[in-house]
């Protein structure tokens, strides 16, 4: 690096983001007071009131009071995501120019299930991270297959073969999207060329050794080198525990150790791609810097998606898709019988791998565990959520001596602790409103001074998601979206979790790693992208949120009748509130029940079971 000037030499830099962080300082301040003076306003009315009140009301009311104590709580973790916004610059450019002194990379891509994995879409991931930027003979890709399937291999043989022309291609034209379908989704003609050589695959069948190696080093004239391409399938037997995703990236572990045993290790999952080739490099900004590097344990970039309609309901948080994690579990040796018989099922047998070697075992969510117990270990920088969240491994708990800070344990929590929130919106979206058909006040009155604190609460609460939503671009409209999102994701998959989750801890049940359905289906695609919801082949899991949807409506209806009839509006206005909000986000499922024609509506299971169980529930709690 000698002869660089000073200034020009960091390989990257940091910047905490001003005034952005103060105002979020304040607000999380200011807001904390109001939701504390909601706790008190609950408990101190419970304590007053409870030798008078019969016994349902004093459990309404506490019931009430745990809702807002784990809102409180779990909006609390997650204000460590605002105490201090930072943005990173990383500068490739400025590395060595010699590309000798750059360390080796493996990069390991999973997959599983050549239908809900399309293998084309395999295939691209393959690719992209083929064509990185990065000097061929310091990269090597392994592609793990989980389901040991024959197309897959044939695949990635056809793959190498494309990358052979598509690399000095895309080098010569300057191509910034390495992944073909990504880069050709713009011009449909294209897409369907490549799709075209797929079909005509023949299919060889996999041979009983896992590990198939294609050419290494094959290059002709015309085509650029590539790196080394691994094809790995591990043994799986129904009698060993295969530990998902965090099995095959284990096996990975072990068997590019006597391949290419690259110090860096980049891990993709099968529908993700390189979206920017220096991203490598990048990452090599952070790693090279000799300050951080012997604590440094991996990089992580933002995700980004590349096919959201600008109409998305569904908001997806964008969190995690480069992974670097330097790795220092390395075996010396190397030969195929050996590669194979560190993929097999006994390997790990009695063995420290997925406990205190390689990526944590224990959970499906081995990224989450794997990059927390990293940090705690003194690396820095950084259903299955619950599974951590209560365990010995309680991000808030875990290893307090450890070197890491609390606002970091805060931003893991807030992940962990996310599917609690189920039971507070579960309460909020069925306690006020069966009052309010009963005529009984939960909220203080309109004239009070409490109600202006209530209402206050409420509002920063709004304001802080909207605030944040346009920092990003987004409109009153998209917060709206993200809103009813947030309550529906509560009220569907974060309940579900919860349900799993307990019954994992009564043992009635073992938490399963459900592989997501990449398939794009054309009529979904044309559904998304005019924003309509899709809920065929919804399950059990939507009846809690169509159960609501449909006693909101109710609820708010008769409340409004009684109200108006009581002339009570003062004591049920926040009540009325509410339960408006709650008939406004169950709309989309409504209309999927009583409007909607087309196969994206409401299966008619659901909507016969959501409706017993909306009248099972008046029934029970209207006093007639
Ligand atoms: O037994 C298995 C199960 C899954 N996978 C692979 O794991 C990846 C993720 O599976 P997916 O069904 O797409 O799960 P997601 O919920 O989308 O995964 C998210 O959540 C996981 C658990 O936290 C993380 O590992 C992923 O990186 C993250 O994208 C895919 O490449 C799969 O092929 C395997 O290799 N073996
Ligand atoms: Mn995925």
């Amino acid at each position: 690096m000698g002869g660089r000037r000073e200034d020009h030499s960091k390989l990257h830099s940091i910047t905490v983001e001003q005034p952005l962080t103060t105002i979020n300082r304040a607000h999380s301040t200011l807001h904390l007071l109001g939701v504390l003076a909601v706790l008190y306003y609950r408990s101190s009315w419970l304590l007053l009131n409870i030798p008078t009140i019969p016994y349902s009301l004093a459990f309404t009311w506490s019931l009430m009071f745990a809702s807002e104590l784990v809102l409180a709580f779990t909006w609390l973790i997650n204000q460590s995501f605002r105490w201090r916004v930072v943005s990173r610059s990383a500068f490739p450019e400025r590395l060595p120019n010699d590309d000798e002194q750059l360390p080796a990379i493996d990069v390991f891509v999973c997959t599983v299930d050549p239908e809900k994995e399309p293998t084309i879409e395999v295939m691209n991931t393959v690719i992209s991270a083929m064509c990185l930027d990065y000097p061929v003979e310091k990269m090597s890709v392994y592609l793990s297959d989980d389901g040991g399937s024959p197309l897959t291999l044939y695949a990635a043989r056809e793959a190498y073969e494309f990358a052979r022309s598509w690399n000095p291609f895309c080098r010569k034209y300057k191509i910034e999207t390495r992944s073909p379908e990504a880069y050709f989704s713009s011009c449909s003609t294209a897409v369907e060329l490549i799709s075209g050589t797929e079909d005509e695959a023949l299919i060889d069948p996999v041979d009983s050794f896992q590990i198939i190696h294609d050419k290494k080093g094959a290059t002709d004239e015309e085509h650029s080198a590539l790196p080394l391409l691994v094809y790995v399938s591990r043994e799986k037997r129904k009698t060993h525990p295969h530990h998902f995703k965090a099995g095959a990236l284990n096996v990975l572990l072990r068997v590019s150790s006597i391949m290419s045993n690259s110090s860096y290790i980049l891990a993709l999952d099968c529908d993700m791609h390189c979206n920017d080739p220096t991203s490598a490099r990048q990452a090599m900004c952070f790693h090279l810097d000799t300050k951080i590097s012997s604590s440094l344990a991996f990089v992580q970039f933002p995700q980004s998606f590349y096919n959201m309609s600008t109409n998305d309901i569904y908001h997806s948080f964008p969190n995690k898709s480069f992974k670097n994690h330097e790795n220092r579990f390395r075996n010396q040796a190397s030969s195929i019988q050996e590669a194979t018989f560190l993929a097999s099922c006994n390997y790990e047998h009695d063995t420290q791998w997925g406990k205190q070697i390689g990526f944590m075992y224990g959970t499906v969510v081995e990224d989450f565990l794997t990059g927390f117990l990293m940090q705690c270990k003194g690396w820095r920088w950084g259903a299955g959520l619950l599974e951590v969240a209560f365990s010995k491994f309680c991000p808030l708990i875990y290893g307090l001596s450890h070197n890491i800070s609390f606002l970091q344990r805060m931003c893991y929590a807030a992940l962990a602790f996310q599917p609690i929130n189920a039971f507070p919106v579960l309460c909020y979206s069925l306690i006020p409103q069966l009052c309010l058909i009963n005529g009984i006040s939960l909220f203080p009155s309109v004239s009070t001074q409490w109600f202006l604190i209530f209402v206050a609460v409420h509002l920063s609460w709004m304001c802080q998601n909207l605030r944040e939503g346009f920092v990003i671009g987004g409109t009153i409209k998209t917060w709206w979206k993200e809103e009813r999102m947030r309550k529906m994701r509560c009220i569907t998959s974060d309940l579900l979790a919860c349900f799993d989750f307990t019954m994992k801890c009564i043992g009635a049940k073992q938490i399963k790693f459900l592989l997501t359905n990449k398939v794009v289906d054309e009529k979904k695609l044309q559904m998304y992208e005019k924003g309509i919801f899709d809920f065929e082949g919804s399950t059990m899991v939507l009846i809690p949120a169509s159960t609501i949807a449909i006693l909101s409506t109710i609820t708010f209806l008769g409340g409004l009748v009684k109200v108006i009839m009581q002339e009570s509006y003062g004591a049920m206005f926040g009540q009325l509130y509410i339960s408006f909000f709650s008939m406004m986000s169950g709309y989309p499922i409504l209309e999927g029940i009583l409007i909607r024609k087309d196969k994206g509506k409401v299966p008619v299971a659901i909507t016969l079971y959501s409706a017993v169980w909306a009248m099972f529930i008046l029934l029970i709690f209207y006093r007639w």
